[in-house]
């Protein structure tokens, strides 16, 4: 039987996985239709060439970076009108409405990039609050990619403790799937894929 759970039942998972175990993990955050409304559009701004080799932070660390991550990616307006990226950019919000409401966690605004890996790509063990993104409370990752195999690889692995020993955990970039965490707490990486993978990654922020 399929259990279908209403939204403030998924803002409520994903908030137990995080008071729990750092992360938490929500699957068909977005339904099939939103999936593919966002990936139509993913696809129509990245052939309008505006995507950008991603950095770790200044511009000018660009090139070093190469080495670390991998990802192509462009910035979201919050005020976008574009319907495909406002059912994203709304349901964000609805999370944050729900996050402050009930963690009381003062977030006042959101970073959101679209982030594409080509094949061979991948992201090094990082964390999400190096240098100048101070602010950044939680990460938030929307996958985009139908019928994700095992062997194309690209899965997110969160780096845990557990009685001082470290866990990895793997989670896989499967079309629908929100995984969120805490920006300053979590070491985590994308291991290299091997299909082109698709997300829109974002940070909450308070301040
Ligand atoms: O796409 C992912 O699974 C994680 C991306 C990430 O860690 C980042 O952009 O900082
Ligand atoms: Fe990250």
């Amino acid at each position: 039987m399929v259990i279908m759970l209403t939204q403030e039942q998924k803002f409520e998972g994903l908030i137990e996985g995080i008071l729990a175990n750092g992360y938490g993990v929500c699957d068909d955050f977005l339904s099939t239709e939103e999936v593919a409304s966002l990936s139509t559009r993913f696809t129509e701004r990245f052939d309008d060439g505006n995507f950008k080799e991603a950095g770790i932070g200044k511009q000018s660390e660009v090139h070093q970076a190469k080495e670390i991550r991998g990802d192509k990616i462009l910035w979201l307006e919050s005020n976008s009108v574009d319907s495909s990226e406002r059912i994203l950019l709304d349901k964000n919000q609805a999370f944050v409405d729900y996050l402050n409401q009930t963690c009381y966690l003062g977030i006042i605004d959101a970073e959101i990039h679209f982030a594409k890996y080509d094949i061979g790509k991948f992201y090094r063990r990082h964390r999400d609050t190096f240098q100048a993104q101070k602010g950044r409370i939680l990460s938030v990752i929307y996958y985009l990619n139908s019928n994700w195999l095992p062997e194309n690889g690209g899965n997110l692995l969160i780096y845990t403790q557990e009685n001082n020993i470290e866990k990895t955990i793997s989670i896989a970039p499967i079309a629908g799937r929100l995984v969120c965490f805490e920006s300053d707490k979590l070491d985590h990486e994308v291991s290299e894929t091997f299909r082109e993978r698709l997300s829109i990654t974002g940070w909450l922020l308070n301040g």
